[in-house]
């Protein structure tokens, strides 16, 4: 683990200044071990030394509206409010507990001082004590177990409430939006579970954590203040004692840490490649390649030429982290050694010195330790509270404003269809002059494509590897949107229609198309939500996709999971572990009795996955007689079947199209491209020929040639 030396030394030796980032900053680049630290920092930072404390402290201020916004919604949830009122209420009572024990102590030590002074002792007011000394402790119980009791409901009536927060603010979101590395940061940091809390509970409980501690110190101070009043020396005893440790808290103090904007990124080769071998032996889905490839020896040794060229700066972030947040505690930790020892000097001193009084000076300095014991560890858990409050805080900001993310593609503003006979006999489409470039991608995807589908035609689209066939179908459905040009979808800019309309209205199956991680049926069902409720309909979808057969003979049939979500949970002992007594550890006999498989995952083959895809195309759009679909686009829909299967696809979905418009984007031409009423032939610089299967056979250009070579193979 590295140091703080170590840190100091890199930052000094490898520290340079790299490009300004604006006017006023510039940007200061370290190297920590692996890892590249850039710091934002600023040119004419004011001398003034408590701004960074300042800025801190603005950024808790700007975060309160949204720890308020947070409440009022807490309160509002139905069921919560009295449990938040119980909650708030015992934990302000145990806030007075060590009061009121310090109280007792104070009784105590008067008692004491009587004793001494008169040589009787009041056994009913002794017994008084007593009593309230255990009444104290059990009143603490009592308060700790109403705070669980109440707060496991209150959790998770949160918790609830939290998740469709969260799965709304996250589903809201485009896919534009989604790519972009700040929105995933953003939703990084607000994942909602952490250990069965949300933020939000996690939030609270902190808040009233702090203002108990608050409570419970003051309390406390005010009570020692008042017993020691009449004793020799209490109040110094007290001062020292406590002001060793207050020294330490406060300079862990978040707003003592300075607000610092960075970012680390590492571009060491070994590191990353040990971290991505990591990830390949321990994610299943390698396995296959991982086993096959014979793949053990050389990725260890692999592995193992990077450690060693790495040696120890194999170091995660996280270990950097704590040292370039937290640079201080250990010079205040010396500070608090020698002053902790002041009490018991100061006292030997005094005790020297009037050696009458040291039975009475012994018992308030008991008294003091022992309520500064109490006091330090409240003071403690207090600061350590504070130092997460920051992040907490921030936390809830982000929760908040993860559902405000604005989503890169704007929403139109007119309805489609106008009428229900529009869509029907099928949509135009029509790209004019389009150009368009992938966030971030310094080549062009499409440059200056134009063409027109008219409503109820067969488009297909075919061509190179990388000509830009799938951009054109996910600018169709608005997944971007194109820098230049216009795309015009039932003769209106497809901007300005409202966005779920045109979604409604367009039917699509992607080239990578995605099974969820759900049930067979629920991957199919989700084609048509309208409808999803429907066995008949998805098994109908499932037929026609050519699925049926082989998802009724898995042995959970269309309840299937592919990729089961939620794994079987296991005891930490593992398998094959010999306890003393000589058994073995086998969990074969409880996975027998609780129905576990061997293996959870159902293995389908690519063509079985593709026509599961191929099935929720059929429930959205050929299925329902009543479909609000016009357009139906495929990219590549039969990459994976057989030559059969193809043709048949093929087949039943020109039939079932009815007068739906058309668009496939494929390699493989079949006899689609015979039946298409527009091809369009695409290569780099864009579509270089177009027309009907005749017209460019006629032509006898790029396109016939690569017919010619497509059916030669089979001559
Ligand atoms: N998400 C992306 N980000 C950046 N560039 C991309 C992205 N997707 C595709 N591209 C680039 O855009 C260009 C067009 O890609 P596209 O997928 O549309 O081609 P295609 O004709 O469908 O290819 P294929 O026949 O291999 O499926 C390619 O140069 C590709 O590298």
């Amino acid at each position: 683990m590295p140091d703080s030396n170590s840190l100091h030394q890199d930052l000094k030796v490898s520290s340079d200044d790299a490009k300004s980032a604006s006017p006023k900053t510039h940007i200061k680049r370290s190297r920590l071990g692996v890892w590249d630290f850039y710091e934002e920092i600023e040119v004419d930072r004011p001398r003034f030394a408590l701004a960074p404390m300042l800025s801190k402290l603005k950024e808790l201020v700007d975060c309160f509206p949204y720890l308020v916004r947070m409440f009022k919604d807490v309160f509002s949830i139905p069921g919560c409010p009295p449990l938040v009122l119980i909650f708030a209420m015992a934990h302000l009572a145990d806030a007075f507990v060590p009061a009121v024990t310090i109280w007792f102590q104070g009784q105590l030590l008067s008692i004491t001082q009587t004793a001494i002074e008169t040589r009787t002792v009041d056994k009913e007011r002794l017994i008084r004590i007593a009593a309230g000394r255990l009444a104290c402790t059990v009143a603490a119980f009592f308060f700790d177990r109403i705070m669980r009791i109440v707060g496991r409901p209150l959790n998770a009536h949160i918790r609830r409430w939290w998740a469709l927060h969260c799965f709304h603010a996250y589903a809201r979101l485009d896919n534009a939006t989604y790519d972009k590395t700040e929105v995933r940061r953003q939703l990084r940091d607000t994942t909602d579970d952490y250990y069965g809390q949300s933020v939000i509970w996690r939030t609270i409980e902190l808040v009233s954590d702090i203002v108990t501690l608050i409570t419970r110190s003051v309390a406390q101070t005010l009570v020692l203040v008042q017993v020691l009043r009449g004793q020799p020396d209490g109040p110094m005893l007290a001062v020292l004692t406590l002001s060793a440790e207050v020294l330490v808290c406060v300079a862990q103090m978040p707003i003592f840490r300075p607000a610092r904007i960075w970012l680390a990124k590492t571009v060491d080769h070994d590191f990353i490649k040990m971290k991505g071998w990591k990830d390949a032996v321990r994610g299943g889905w390698y396995r296959k390649e991982f086993v096959v490839g014979n793949l053990k020896e050389h990725a260890y040794s692999e592995f193992k030429k990077a450690s060693e060229r790495i040696g120890d700066k194999d170091t995660d972030w996280s270990e950097w982290e704590d040292l370039i947040d937290w640079p201080l505690p250990s010079i205040w930790h010396a500070f608090h050694q020698p002053l902790a020892q002041l009490p018991q000097i100061i006292f030997t001193l005094r005790a020297a010195q009037y050696p009458m009084s040291i039975p009475v000076s012994l018992a308030s300095l008991s008294l003091v330790q022992n309520a500064a014991s109490n006091f330090v560890w409240s003071f403690h858990t207090m600061i350590y509270r504070m130092r997460r409050i920051e992040h907490q805080l921030t936390a809830v900001k982000k929760v908040y404003e993860v559902a405000k993310i604005p989503n890169v593609i704007p929403d139109g503003t007119i309805p489609f269809p106008e009428e229900a006979s529009q869509i029907r006999s099928g949509v135009a489409l029509e790209f004019r002059n389009v150009s368009f470039k992938y966030p971030d991608a310094e080549k062009y995807a499409l440059r200056n494509i134009s063409f027109s589908v008219e409503p109820g035609q067969l488009c297909v689209i075919v061509g190179s590897n990388g000509s830009g066939k799938s951009t054109i179908l996910k600018l169709a459905t608005r997944l971007y949107d194109p820098e230049e040009g216009e795309i015009f979808f039932g003769g209106h800019d497809i901007r300005t229609l409202k966005l779920y309309d045109l979604r409604q209205a367009i039917s699509v199956l992607f080239q990578d198309y995605t099974l969820f991680p759900l049930s067979i049926r629920d991957n199919i069902a989700m084609g048509d939500p309208a409808t999803a409720h429907d066995d008949d309909r998805v098994r109908l979808a499932a037929r026609l996709a050519g699925a049926e057969s082989f998802v009724d003979k898995l042995p959970d049939g269309f309840n299937t999971y592919l990729e089961p979500p939620v794994s079987t949970e296991y005891s930490s002992i593992p398998e094959g572990q010999t306890f003393f007594t000589g058994r073995k550890v086998n969990y074969n006999g409880l996975r027998e009795a609780a129905g576990v498989k061997s293996t959870e995952a159902a293995a389908l083959s690519g063509g079985q996955m593709q026509r599961l895809a191929v099935a929720r195309t059929y429930m959205r759009s050929v299925v329902q007689e009543d479909s609000e679909v016009g357009l139906l686009l495929f990219d590549e829909p039969s990459a994976a079947l057989d030559p059969a299967a193809e043709h048949d696809l093929f087949d039943r979905l020109r039939k079932l199209r009815g007068n739906k418009t058309m668009v496939f984007s494929t390699h493989r031409f079949g006899n689609l491209t015979k039946h298409a009423d527009l091809i369009l032939y695409m290569d780099e610089s864009g579509i270089v020929e177009s027309g009907t299967h005749e017209v460019l056979l006629k032509r006898d250009g790029e396109y016939a040639k690569l017919w010619k070579l497509q059916a030669q193979a089979f001559i």
